[in-house]
C-alpha cells in the first residue's frame, strides 16, 4: 500500500518510523511519502493560508498550494487515482469497518489540514474525479489533521497482511466482524499468578480452552455492558447465546 501524507506539519509523522508501522515500512508492505505543503507556496512568505470570505473567525488554507500538491502526488502514478481522505471534525466517524475498507486499498492520499480547514473548492475539484472522503476520528476537537492521520494510517496499516503475526491476528479486535463484533476485550493476565495479592482468575491457569472461551466472552459482555451500554444494544440478537442472555 502506498500511502502519501501532504501537511505543513511533516514532522509530525516521525511516530510512522517506529514500531508496527516502521517495520512495515522497512518490509515494503507500507510505502508512506509525506510532503510539505509549503514547497507548492510561491510567496515569499510559503503562505498557505488567508481570511475567510464573509468573515468569521481564524483563517482558512488556501486552495493553490493545495492544488498543486496534489497535483503533484497524483502525478506518481497517472494511471491509478489514491482515495483523499480529509481529517475534519465535520466528517463521517472513523470506525473499524472504515479502516478494513481502506486497508483493502492500493494507495491512500491523507491531507490534513490547520486553521479552520482547506478552502472548499479543492476537495469539490478532486471530488469529481476520485473518492474524497471527509472522516472524523472522535467527537472532540484537535488543532489540525496530523494526529488524526497517524490514527488512521496505524488502524489501517496494522491490517495490512504481514503486519501483525499470527499470534496477534486482527480478526479478533473489538468492532471486527465475526464474534466479538460490538464487543469490548475483557481483562487480560500474564506472570505472575500472583502480584501484590491479586490472583490471576483460577479459569485462565485451568488449560480447559472452551471454559476460558466463554469465560472471556463473558467478561466480554459484563464490560461492554459497563462501558459502551449502546454497543450491546446494536448486538445482532443472533449471535447471542443462551447463556449471554442470562448475564
Ligand atoms: C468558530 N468555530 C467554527 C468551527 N471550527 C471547527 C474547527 C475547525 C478546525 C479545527 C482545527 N482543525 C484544522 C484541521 C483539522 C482536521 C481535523 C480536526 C479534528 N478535530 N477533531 C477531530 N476528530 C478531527 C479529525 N479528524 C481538526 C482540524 C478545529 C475546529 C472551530 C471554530
Amino acid at each position: 500500500m502506498r500511502v502519501d501524507v501532504i501537511s505543513i506539519f511533516p514532522e509530525y509523522f516521525a511516530p510512522l518510523d517506529v514500531s508496527l508501522i516502521g517495520k512495515a515500512r522497512e518490509r515494503g508492505i507500507l510505502d508512506i511519502h509525506l510532503h510539505q505543503l509549503r514547497d507548492w507556496a510561491h510567496d515569499v512568505h510559503r503562505t498557505v493560508d488567508d481570511t475567510p470570505y464573509g468573515g468569521g473567525p481564524g483563517m482558512v488554507m488556501k486552495p493553490e498550494p493545495w492544488g498543486e500538491a496534489i497535483d503533484t502526488v497524483l502525478a506518481a502514478d497517472p494511471a491509478a487515482q489514491p482515495r483523499i481522505i480529509v481529517p475534519t471534525p465535520s466528517g463521517v466517524p472513523f470506525t473499524q469497518k472504515l479502516a478494513m475498507e481502506y486497508a483493502a486499498e492500493p494507495w491512500l492520499l491523507f491531507t490534513p489540514a490547520r486553521y479552520e480547514g482547506i478552502d472548499s473548492r479543492v476537495m469539490a475539484e478532486y471530488g469529481s474525479r476520485m473518492r474524497v472522503d471527509e472522516v472524523s476520528v472522535g467527537d472532540y476537537v484537535l488543532a489540525g489533521g496530523e494526529v488524526a492521520v497517524l490514527v488512521m494510517v496505524e488502524a489501517v496499516g496494522r491490517l495490512l497482511p504481514g503486519v501483525l503475526g499470527n499470534a496477534n491476528s486482527a480478526v479478533d479486535d473489538s468492532f471486527a466482524p465475526g464474534a466479538m463484533e460490538n464487543l469490548l476485550e475483557g481483562p487480560v493476565y500474564t506472570k505472575p499468578p500472583e502480584w501484590r495479592g491479586h490472583e490471576v482468575p483460577e479459569i485462565l491457569l485451568s488449560g480447559h480452552h472452551g471454559k476460558i472461551a466463554r469465560w472471556r466472552r463473558d467478561e466480554a459482555l459484563r464490560r461492554t455492558a459497563r462501558n459502551r451500554l449502546e454497543l450491546l444494544a446494536a448486538l445482532d440478537p443472533e449471535t447471542l447465546d443462551k447463556h449471554d442472555r442470562k448475564l
